[in-house]
């Protein structure tokens, strides 16, 4: 089977389209970082790739709200394109910002006939909040997030709250197994709040699905800890024994499942 070719979508304002690209292909896959303007003036583009991935940043200067300018130009210019990528079995990822595209572009299937069940708003105390959270994972059909239970990642982000609308809409997203990814406790347990839910999120909601498990949106950066050394604590997990330092960051198996999918 060739490598799966990775479309990185480029914007102004985005800072994480090299490594995000670079994750990939460590783990296997052709990376291509490819402006928006090239693919709006030619959504044919998508074709020649099997996954997307908007990557993390401020695009469009956070302007309007995170994600909104490119959000829409994906939602009024490349929504068909981009529906037929997703039926077609092919994969879209979006990290942090990427995520905050994805939510206001329909790819993750958030709307029901009262309008949208979730969206990302501003962390509760209303800062820029740069950390590391743990995450449990329920993957589910999420083809990124096979065999991962439990991840350490970084979070840097001022609107990664994602507040869900109503009771109905967290029973739908929580009975649809939606909400793939949660913070937790350094534990593995339920968060105690701020600083280990990072934002305020709705039922410590950290990333999600659509319904075809195809397309992920999440608001921690697998692709800031693809290398052990990444971890803060890399040096005490040394010192204590049983380390390998030469060794993968876990944020790598979210791309190693993608590349596996088209195995
Ligand atoms: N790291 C990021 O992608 C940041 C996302 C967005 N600019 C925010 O601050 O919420």
């Amino acid at each position: 089977m060739p490598s799966p070719r990775v479309l990185v979508l480029r914007s102004p304002g985005a800072n994480c389209d090299e490594e995000t690209a670079e994750a990939f292909r460590l783990a296997g896959a052709v990376a291509e970082r490819v402006h928006v303007n090239r693919l709006l003036e030619n959504p044919a583009l998508l074709e020649d790739f099997q996954a997307l991935c908007v990557p993390g940043g401020f695009s469009y200067g956070d302007d309007i709200s995170a994600g909104r300018v490119l959000g829409n130009q994906v939602r009024l210019k490349l929504s068909d394109p981009l529906k037929r990528f997703r039926d077609d079995g092919k994969l879209v990822l979006g990290v942090c910002n990427g995520f905050q595209v994805l939510v206001k572009t329909g790819l993750l299937d958030l709307d029901d006939d009262a309008g949208p069940l979730a969206t990302l708003t501003w962390n509760d105390h209303g800062r820029y909040e740069a950390r590391w959270v743990h995450v449990k994972a329920t993957p589910g059909d999420c083809v990124f997030l096979k065999g991962i239970e439990q991840i350490e990642m970084p979070i840097a982000h001022a609107e990664g709250n994602i507040a869900v609308r109503d009771a109905a809409a967290l029973d739908t997203l929580t009975s649809g197994g939606r909400i793939v990814l949660r913070y937790t406790g350094a534990d593995g347990g339920e968060p105690n709040g701020f600083p280990e839910n990072p934002n305020g999120a709705t039922a410590n909601a950290a990333g999600l699905t659509d319904s075809t498990g195809r397309v992920l949106g999440l608001m921690p950066h697998p692709e800031r800890f693809l290398f052990a050394t990444q971890h803060p604590q890399w040096t005490r997990k040394k010192a204590a024994g049983g380390f390998d330092p030469h060794g993968d960051g876990d944020g790598l198996r979210l791309f190693r499942n993608a590349v596996a999918y088209f195995g």
